[in-house]
């Protein structure tokens, strides 16, 4: 059987350049830049002011000067005042430019002001303190953020701040995500006894979204003609579909034969994992992707973290995840000759290291402990005990 590694192996000798496209820069979240974000001016622009207070000429203070007359009042965004005798100071705020005369910045709280005139109470003040110089933190033309860097928050500051109001970002791939199932019935409907409601699509759908990529939701009936009909119509309108259920033994079980039947290559059918054992992965011949993920909905979860946000990463152009471990807090056993993904809780120890206490739960089918898990434990395939204390790679999501 294609174990973990062979699989994410083959995944990645499937990637794919979707070429750019241009977005408003508040929409660009989460998407990988395709070209540089270059500073339009030095930054900060201008000499900034930091503290509230007042500007004075250094050399004045050095000759003695303590008492200031009060000459201008000048607010962030003013013209620059300027003093002309060296007893004179400027009361200037935060994020004010620094006047040309002037090289130093008193707060507020180091003077009195009385009368017109600032009286300087304080002896230790350095020559250019308070003050954020012009070009300091770049210069004009300097990259702020490279292409191939995916937008982050901080990112939306810096392309707000040189007035970039559209960013050429990847396109992603078009995704539709494709549930099965007759015994499925919408979330807004009351199932009979022998019926579940829809979960999977909703919860690929939000880890989708927690990536930034939109993606259309379809659900197939058991019935071999539909599901061939449907997944062609996705095959031709999509770049990825991401299926859950219908690919074990079951007699209702389409998704491979339809699969077969379209022509698309398997490029691996099982991975010795536990949950995701079934996990279906193959290309049609126009490059279309077909993730078809077994139907328990954690090992739903499970793949669709480890096989596809890994793969869409790699795709992006991204630089893979550095692995995290985690130490085992509790001896686990488990006998199958399958790699595990333990559910488990995070704890950060007061040696700094990462403790991963197991979430018990009863199979891939409870989806209900998912709410309790942070992360994944990988537990090797070859080994069967694993004692308390042992470090293992871990898979946050
Ligand atoms: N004889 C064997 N039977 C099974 C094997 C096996 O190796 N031999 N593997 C088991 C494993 S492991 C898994 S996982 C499942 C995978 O089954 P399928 O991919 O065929 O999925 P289904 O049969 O359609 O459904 C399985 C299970 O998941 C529920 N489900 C499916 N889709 C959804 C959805 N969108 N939302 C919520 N729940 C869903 C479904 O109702 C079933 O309970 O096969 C085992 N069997
Ligand atoms: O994928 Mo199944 O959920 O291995 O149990
Ligand atoms: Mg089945």
């Amino acid at each position: 059987m294609t174990t973990v590694e062979q699989a994410e192996k083959l995944i990645l000798a499937q990637l794919k350049d979707y070429g750019n496209e241009t977005v408003p820069f508040e929409q660009a979240l989460g998407k990988v830049l395709a070209e540089p974000i270059l500073a339009d001016r030095d930054l900060p622009p201008f000499n900034r002011v930091t503290m509230d207070g007042i500007a004075v000429s250094y050399d004045a203070l050095q000759n003695g000067i303590n008492t200031f007359k009060i000459k201008a009042t000048q607010a962030a965004g003013d013209e620059p005042a300027t003093i002309d005798e060296p007893n004179e100071c400027i009361e200037i705020m935060t994020g004010a430019v620094l006047p040309a005369s002037a090289d130093t910045v008193i707060r507020y709280e180091d003077v009195e002001i009385r009368a017109g005139q600032a009286c300087v109470y304080v002896q230790d003040i350095k020559k250019g303190q308070n003050i954020h110089p012009r070009g300091i933190d770049k210069k004009q033309g300097d990259v702020l953020a490279a292409s191939g860097q995916m937008v982050t928050p901080a990112i939306i500051s810096l392309a707000a701040s040189v007035g970039k109001t559209h960013l050429l970002v990847k396109k992603t791939p078009r995704v539709v995500i494709i549930s099965s199932g007759d015994e499925l019935v919408d979330v807004d409907q009351i199932p009979s006894p022998y019926q579940i409601r829809k979960s999977n699509s909703y919860t690929v759908k939000a880890v989708l979204k927690q990536h930034g990529l939109q993606a259309d939701v379809l659900h197939i009936p058991d019935d071999p003609e539909v599901t061939k009909i449907q997944i062609q119509h996705c095959l031709q309108n999509y770049d990825v579909l991401l299926l859950s259920g219908g690919i074990s033994m079951g007699k209702f079980d389409y998704i491979p034969q339809a699969l077969e039947d379209l022509q698309v290559e398997n490029i691996f059918h099982k991975v010795a994992q536990r949950p995701g054992k079934p996990f279906w992965f193959g290309r049609d011949k126009d490059g279309a992707l077909v993730f078809a993920f077994p139907g328990n909905p954690v090992a739903t979860f499970v793949c669709l973290h480890r096989y596809f946000l890994t793969w869409l990463n790699a795709t992006l152009g991204l630089p893979q995840q550095l692995p995290v471990y985690a130490v085992l807090d509790k001896d686990f056993e488990f006998l199958p000759a399958l790699q595990y993904y333990l559910q488990v809780k995070l704890k950060s120890n007061q040696h700094g290291q990462l403790m991963a206490s197991p979430v018990e739960g009863n199979g891939s089918g409870d989806f209900a402990n998912l709410a309790d898990t942070e992360a994944f434990l990988e537990l090797p395939l070859e080994r069967n005990e694993f004692k308390k204390g042992e470090v293992f790679r871990v898979w946050k999501f």
